[in-house]
């Protein structure tokens, strides 16, 4: 990986808890409908820099949020600020380009590709300046991006997985190779819809606690994930959504313990 940019596996870089509340994105008002289906109602989130967890019952709008925050679905109403600069309703190549990577499910025809190659074709898509780069030095910047490659999935625990088609990978590693392809992207803000949905709870921990350590390294992530009994305990804030707006907001397991979470979840279930 490379040094100095917060992102060297082998640096340990604890952030202070000044770092951990700067605000990184910022919804303010956000509108998103779908015909007559307000499918997102005036949302307004700080995404800080650590993990953002967002929750809420089934068709509460929270696949939109993300889809309207990365660019693949344009906001009817809102803004959407990321640092300093205004990124509302930029392409999604715009907005990778910001240092936002959502992660997907890695794709059929990467999955034919070794896990080392999914990697190096992740930080190859990330933008012209490095290609270009690539044509004056290629050889030093090949042996460097391997080099960060494998330093990644070392860190990731799937090194010795780097020759293997990615298809002979569990489900959790994939989530990690997944972490790993957005980790070659210089990703600040990691968006990840439900990384643990699947996989069985001692993997889940594992993948968790890898996301834990990267935010303590300066990486945050908005999470949107069902499974709370293990994710709580891992994340700084949590939103709950229902109906497309925002309906509570709080630190870890506390937020359970609003009454209005607890109606909205049991409204879900009856
Ligand atoms: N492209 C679309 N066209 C029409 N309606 C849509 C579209 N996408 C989402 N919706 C509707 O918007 C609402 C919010 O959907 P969304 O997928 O954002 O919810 P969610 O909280 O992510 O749900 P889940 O947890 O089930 O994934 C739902 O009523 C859904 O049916």
């Amino acid at each position: 990986m490379e040094t100095g940019k917060g992102q060297d596996m082998k640096v340990s870089c604890k952030q202070n808890n000044r770092e951990r509340n700067k605000i990184e994105l910022v919804t303010r008002n956000l509108t998103k409908s779908f015909g007559e289906l307000r499918a997102l109602d005036e949302v307004s989130i700080e995404v800080k820099s650590c993990i953002t967890l967002i929750i809420g019952p089934n068709g509460s709008g929270k696949t939109t949020l993300i889809n309207v925050i990365t660019g693949f679905l344009g906001a009817d109403k809102g803004r959407i600020l990321f640092g300093e600069k205004e990124v509302t309703n930029l392409p999604p190549h715009d907005i990778f380009k910001q240092g936002i990577v959502r992660t997907f499910q890695t794709s059929q025809p990467l999955l034919k590709l070794t896990v080392l190659e999914n990697l190096l074709i992740a930080e190859a898509n990330y933008g012209e300046s490095i290609i270009q780069s690539f044509k004056r030095n290629w050889l030093a910047k090949e042996e460097a991006l391997v080099k960060k490659a494998l330093s990644t999935l070392s860190f990731l625990g799937i090194e010795h997985m780097w020759n293997e088609p990615a298809m002979n990978l569990s489900g959790g590693q994939l989530r990690l190779l997944e972490i790993g392809r957005a980790l070659m992207c210089q990703a600040k803000l990691i968006i990840m819809d439900e990384p643990i949905a699947g996989i069985a709870p001692d993997l889940s921990h594992s993948i968790l606690k890898k996301i834990r350590e990267l935010s303590g390294r300066g990486i945050s992530f908005l999470i949107v994930e069902h499974r709370l009994d293990l994710v709580l305990g891992y994340v700084d804030r949590v939103y709950v959504m229902a109906g497309g707006r925002i309906v509570a907001e709080g630190r870890g397991k506390e937020v359970l313990e609003n009454p209005r979470v607890v109606e909205v979840y049991l409204g879900d279930q009856g």
